[in-house]
């Protein structure tokens, strides 16, 4: 019981027995069957799974962008899945969200692009929009680009301004879906370093949703495999191959080449 308080207690994200299906023409579509999990406070956890599992519907109900059929989506201890569009956008304002392009805007230099936020969700003076957007700059290694535009950067340039931008207004929990998409294996490796040592930073709690196996799963203090409606939560990459499902196991085998 004890155990069961203080688990919830440092959970930033937790789903209680969530159901989301969707109808097509033929049939119903469960994506996901009475899943439970939590995502713990200040860690980071990979969402992991094949192509079409339910991976990006389980950021969409994180950020009540898709309200599950039943169950509970709590961000801290809101219900997410019920809640009004204004009290939504409350909770909005915890999440730094970083989406596969990155989602530059492309008439906007570096600087503009990253201190877009700022401009239109705070009330900070131009000056102190300049001195933080500066410290970013710097903390990401961006300094004497902030002049260029998104077409004149690399990929992985334009990853760490996606990043420099969902950092902006000090996120509680930060979603990254595929961020390493387009990347080479040099500049992937880059991203995740610059991951860890912003979380560390930060602290804010990181959920992953990635292909880039095993690499990722390095990274991970939690991993969560969504395979068929079904959910696994483990606390590392070895855990998966010692799984009792065999499918879990070939999928270890298969990803991680053991
Ligand atoms: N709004 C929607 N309407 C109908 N079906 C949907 C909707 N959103 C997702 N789906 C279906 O739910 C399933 C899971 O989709 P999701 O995008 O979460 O997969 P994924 O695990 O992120 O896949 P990938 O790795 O390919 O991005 C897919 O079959 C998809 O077609």
């Amino acid at each position: 019981m004890n155990t069961d308080i203080r688990e919830h207690h440092e959970s930033a994200i937790r789903f209680v027995d969530v159901c989301k299906s969707f109808d097509t023409r033929s049939k119903r579509h469960r994506v996901l069957e009475h899943a439970s999990f939590s995502i713990p406070k200040g860690k980071t956890t990979v969402i992991a799974g094949g192509s079409g599992q339910g991976k990006s519907v389980i950021l969409k109900l994180i950020l009540g962008l898709l309200r599950p059929d039943s169950g509970q989506v709590l961000v801290g201890n809101q219900d997410v899945g019920t809640m009004r569009y204004k009290a939504l956008q409350e909770v909005r304002m915890l999440f730094g969200v970083l989406f596969q392009g990155g989602a530059l805007f492309d008439s906007l230099t570096v600087f503009e692009n990253i201190a877009l936020p700022l401009r239109e969700r705070t009330k900070l003076t131009d000056d102190e929009i300049y001195t933080k957007v500066a410290a970013t700059l710097e903390q990401l290694e961006l300094a004497g680009h902030e002049d260029k535009y998104p077409a004149q950067l690399s990929g992985g340039m334009k990853k760490r301004v996606g990043l420099a931008r969902a950092l902006q207004l000090d996120p509680k929990i930060v979603l990254f879906d595929e961020p390493t998409t387009g990347l080479d294996p040099v500049m992937t490796k880059e991203i995740y370093e610059l991951f860890t040592t912003t979380q560390q930073h930060l602290g804010y709690t990181a959920v992953i949703v990635s292909h880039d196996i095993p690499q990722i799963f390095t990274l991970a203090d939690q991993i969560i495999l969504v395979n068929k409606g079904e959910l696994d939560v483990f606390a590392d990459a070895t855990q998966i191959s010692c799984s009792s499902k065999p499918e879990i196991r070939e999928f270890a085998r298969m990803v991680m080449g053991q």
